[in-house]
């Protein structure tokens, strides 16, 4: 029988030949798989399978022309190959893609490798901000097949009830699951995120949170002590902020205390829950290398984090007796769990993936909104003042000697703090991106194609001319006596819109008006010596989540 010609053995072409056949591969395998649909999901399948292609090849080529040349030949064959795999990927997306008239950087259009560039220093939503100046657009081309926005009307069209945009597909909510089952805001799916959203909002109905404030006044006092045992030396209110935010989130989420407030520092879980999205974040949301350390069963940090998530919610349940009264948000997803007919929790990977979710969402965010406002009140005396002798008022008003949400509420003015606070320093600083439906969307007379990603960001959007007047200044004023200077409030959007609005908002706003009002009702606070204030931007990273930097208080006691 004849030996098989394999292109290696073809004679006096050489390598070439067989170059050439692998870079004409490299191009229809784009022109024909890449170039269609969404492969981030499958990147630990891609990636295996050209591991075995080029592991065959090279057992082929060695078998016929022995072990140097074998593997020389296999190697400059698979470099062929990919070289024009990305060589047509590039020009296609430079050139032919469906976003190639958006403005943009070049490096945004060629490769999504661009995010991690632009968040590495932690500052991805200042450096987006840049770009709609720069290209003097509010449309503008932030990946090769993404857009940020900077338009009320998309906020509209995104993000409603009657929008036909989806989170699947469109980059970091793939990879957010524990062993397949997604937890509440990583859902794809429409129907599924309505009844999980069911039970999470009785963990955040009214009762529910009258249930919680006796633990979140009792968090307050804790940090009261705190002050009182630094004996005015000052406070790194960032890092307090989360500290609070924390064991509150312990308490109210899974009735456990984890006292950091009292130890003055981060545990591993709260290293854990930083490291869980910066690690994200730091990829500048490139999701495939997480759906790849997904695939191959390793995930460092992010797994120690779904570890203790899964053993928080183990430990929690093993405690529940729905006689013994403990109040917190897992009862809720338990009893779902434990019901005949679960609405949501139907297996326990549910539980420890909203289990996650619940350590995640209840900490950073309102540590962030809380550190900023602690910096916005400490350089506008004026403003603590004014804010000192509104809840004043409402001191002992309806729970005797402390203060009561439901009073609270009704200032308008520290709401307005809040507020303000948000817009200028948006925790949820870049807004993940959803993917247009196929027919497309027009946003302000603009057709947005179909299958690509957009996104309004949050805090390019909430510092815009366009929607505010004097937008980079604080002035909690705009919120009640000065409306003049909103232009466009549908661009206030701190906890997002539509359907996946953020369903802790009430608890939110709950902690922040109780800590703050505890806070400035005993003790004034300004920045201490040394202390320029700048850091806490300066050294904010996004981690999805703002990180904000250093602040140093020092508090005098009002009495
Ligand atoms: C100031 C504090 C907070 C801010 C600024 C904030 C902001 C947001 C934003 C912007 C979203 C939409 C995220 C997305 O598009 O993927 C969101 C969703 C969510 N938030 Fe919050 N959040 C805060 C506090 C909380 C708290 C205290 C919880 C309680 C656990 C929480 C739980 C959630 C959950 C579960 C979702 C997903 C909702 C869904 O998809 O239906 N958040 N939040």
């Amino acid at each position: 029988m004849e030996p098989l010609i394999l292109p290696w053995t073809a004679g006096e072409a050489g390598i070439v030949q067989p170059c050439l056949l692998a870079a004409i591969t490299g191009i229809l395998s784009h022109l024909l798989y890449f170039i269609r649909g969404y492969h981030v999901t499958s990147a630990y399948g891609i990636l295996m399978a050209h591991t075995s292609i080029y592991a065959a090849l090279t057992v082929a080529a060695t078998s016929q022309t022995g072990l140097v040349s074998g593997i020389l030949v296999s190697t400059a064959m698979f470099t062929s190959y990919l070289a024009a795999l990305f060589t047509s990927i590039i020009i296609y997306r430079v050139f032919f893609h469906r976003l190639s008239h958006f403005p943009g950087p070049l490096f945004a259009k060629m490769t999504k490798f661009y995010g991690p560039w632009t968040n590495r220093n932690g500052q991805m939503h200042i450096e987006q901000n840049k770009l709609f100046e720069k290209y003097g657009s509010d449309i503008v081309r932030i990946a090769p097949n993404e857009l940020a926005i900077l338009s009320t009307d998309a906020i509209q069209k995104i993000h409603s009830s009657r929008s036909g945009c989806r989170k699947r597909n469109a980059g970091v909510y793939d990879v957010l699951h524990y062993k397949g089952e997604y937890n509440l805001d990583s859902i794809l799916d429409r129907e599924e995120h309505r009844y999980r959203r069911q039970v999470w909002e009785k963990a955040m109905t009214t009762s529910s949170l009258a249930a919680y404030e006796k633990s979140t006044r009792e968090i307050c006092h804790r940090w009261l002590n705190k002050i009182v045992s630094v004996d005015g030396k000052p406070i790194d209110t960032s890092l307090f902020s989360l500290l609070i935010t924390f064991d509150h989130m312990g308490k109210i989420g899974f009735s456990h205390e984890f006292g950091t407030i009292e130890a003055g520092e981060e545990n591993r879980m709260l290293r854990l829950l930083e490291i869980m999205f910066g690690q994200v974040a730091k990829m500048g949301e490139l999701a495939w290398p997480v759906a790849l350390l997904k695939g191959f069963n390793v995930g460092g940090e992010a797994a120690e984090f779904d570890e203790l998530a899964k053993q928080m919610a183990d430990s929690r349940e093993r405690e529940d007796d729905s006689e013994n009264g403990k109040e917190d948000i897992l009862k809720h997803f338990i009893r779902d769990l434990r019901a005949e007919k679960p609405l949501a929790f139907f297996n326990r990977n549910v539980l420890y993936s909203d289990a996650g979710l619940v350590l995640v969402g209840a900490t950073d965010t309102i540590a962030a909104a809380l550190s900023y406002a602690f910096y916005h009140l400490a350089t506008h005396p004026l403003t603590q003042e004014k804010l000192y002798n509104e809840i004043s008022n409402v001191f002992g008003k309806s729970v005797s000697s402390e203060f009561a949400n439901t009073d609270l509420s009704k200032i308008a003015y520290l709401d307005a703090v809040i507020d303000e606070t948000l817009r200028l320093d948006n925790p949820v600083c870049n807004n993940a991106a959803r993917m247009v439906p196929p027919e497309g969307l027009v946003v302000d007379g603009v057709f947005i194609p179909g299958g690509s990603a957009i996104r309004v960001p949050g805090y390019a959007m909430q510092r815009s001319d366009k929607a505010f007047v004097r937008a980079g200044e604080f002035i909690p004023e705009r919120w009640t006596t000065e409306p003049d200077l909103v232009l466009d409030r549908a661009a206030f959007m701190p906890f997002l819109v539509g359907p996946n609005n953020c369903v802790g908002k009430r608890l939110a706003m709950m902690v922040l008006r109780l800590v703050l009002s505890y806070t400035v009702y005993k003790y004034r606070f300004e920045l201490a010596a040394g202390e320029d204030g700048t850091a806490i931007r300066r050294e904010a990273v996004n981690n999805l989540i703002l990180k904000p930097g250093p602040l140093n208080l020092v508090f005098t006691n009002r009495q």
